[in-house]
C-alpha cells in the first residue's frame, strides 16, 4: 500500500507539488499521469526517501521509506536516471545490488532469464540500449522480491514488445496481491496496464481514481438514413442525443438497442460505432480545466 496526505514539496520559488493525496492499493496498478514538470518525479522520489517533503505525509506499507526495517525487501523502484556503473556489466551490477537486498545468486540468474538479459549478462551496461537499461533495472527492482513496486516513466526506450512484456509483468504483480504505481506522461501507456489513476496537473492532482471512471461511458455515433427519426426514437428510450449534420452522438443507448430501433423504423443505418473518449482527451480538458 502507498500513501500521500497533502504532500507538498517547495524548491525556494518553486512548488513543485502541492497538498498531493492519493493511495495506490495492494492488488491494483496505479498509473501516475501528467504533463513534463506536473511533478510526478518530485513525488516518487519522497515516497522513496529521495528528497524531503516541504510537508504532508508519504507512507510505504504504513510508514515513511526510511523507517522501513527492509527497504530492499519492502520496495522495488526502476527510476529515469539508471543506477548501473557504465563499466559493470548486468550480471556484476546484479549480483553487487543483491548483497544490499539479501538475494542469492540463483535470484540474480533467475531475474536476467526473467528480463530478458540472459544473454547480454557479461556485456558491460554502458553498452547497452536504453531498452535494456530498462529491464535491467526492473530485475534490479524485483531482487528482493518486494510487494511494493514505484517505476518512473518505465516504459522509456522500450519497443512494443517490451512494453507489452512490462505491462504483463506489472498486471501479474498486481494480480499476485502486489502494489504498483508507475508514472508516465504517456497516457496511452498508462491506459492498458492502469487499474487506477492519479492525474497531476503544475502540482496538484486533478482526478484519482479508477480509469473506467476517468474516461467515461461509451458514446455512439451513428449515421443512417433519417436522423430526425432516429434522435425521436433513441430518446423515447431514454438516450442522450446531440449531433453535428446527419451525424448523432448518443449516450445512454448500447449499440444493439440503437441497431434494433433502426430496424424496428426500417431506417437504413450507414455508421453504427461505439467510440470510447481516448485519455489524452479526458486529460487535456482535465488540465485546461485546472
Ligand atoms: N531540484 C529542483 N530544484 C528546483 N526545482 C525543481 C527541482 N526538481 C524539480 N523541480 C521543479 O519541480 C517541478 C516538478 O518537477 P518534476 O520533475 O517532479 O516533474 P515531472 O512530472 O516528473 O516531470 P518530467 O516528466 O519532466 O520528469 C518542475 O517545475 C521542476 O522544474
Amino acid at each position: 500500500m502507498i500513501e500521500t496526505r497533502e504532500l507538498t514539496k517547495t524548491y525556494r520559488r518553486v512548488t513543485a507539488i502541492r497538498d498531493v493525496t492519493f493511495t495506490a492499493t495492494p492488488g491494483r496498478v496505479t498509473g501516475l499521469v501528467g504533463l513534463n514538470g506536473s511533478g510526478k518525479s518530485t513525488t516518487l522520489r519522497i515516497l522513496l526517501g529521495l528528497s524531503r517533503a516541504t510537508r504532508g505525509a508519504a507512507l510505504i506499507n504504513g510508514r515513511r521509506y526510511r523507517d522501513l526495517k527492509h527497504p530492499l525487501r519492502q520496495v522495488g523502484a526502476v527510476l529515469e536516471q539508471g543506477l548501473a556503473h557504465p563499466g559493470q556489466t548486468g550480471y556484476t551490477h546484479l549480483v553487487t545490488q543483491a548483497l544490499l537486498s539479501g538475494a542469492s545468486r540463483r535470484r540474480v540468474k533467475e531475474l536476467l532469464d526473467f528480463v530478458g538479459l540472459d544473454a547480454a549478462a557479461a556485456k558491460r551496461t554502458g553498452n547497452y540500449s536504453l531498452g535494456m537499461r530498462q529491464r535491467l533495472a526492473v530485475a534490479t527492482a524485483l531482487l528482493g522480491e518486494p510487494d511494493v513496486l514505484i517505476l518512473d516513466e518505465a516504459a522509456n526506450g522500450l519497443d512494443p514488445s517490451g512494453m507489452a512484456w512490462l505491462r504483463e509483468l506489472l498486471r501479474r504483480h498486481a494480480a499476485h496481491g502486489g502494489t504498483v504505481l508507475i508514472s508516465s506522461h504517456l497516457l496511452s501507456e498508462l491506459e492498458l496496464v492502469a487499474d487506477d489513476v492519479v492525474v497531476i496537473g503544475q502540482g496538484r492532482v486533478l482526478h484519482d481514481g479508477p480509469l473506467a471512471g476517468l474516461i467515461g461511458g461509451t458514446r455512439l455515433r451513428v449515421r443512417g438514413g433519417d436522423p430526425a427519426l432516429l434522435w425521436q426514437a433513441f430518446e423515447r428510450h431514454g438516450a442522450q442525443v446531440t449531433a453535428d449534420g446527419n451525424v448523432l452522438f448518443v449516450s445512454g443507448l448500447t449499440a444493439e438497442d440503437a441497431g434494433d430501433l433502426a430496424l424496428h423504423l426500417r431506417v437504413p443505418l450507414y455508421e453504427l460505432v461505439a467510440e470510447t473518449p481516448h485519455l489524452e482527451d479526458v486529460f487535456l480538458n482535465l488540465a485546461e480545466a485546472s
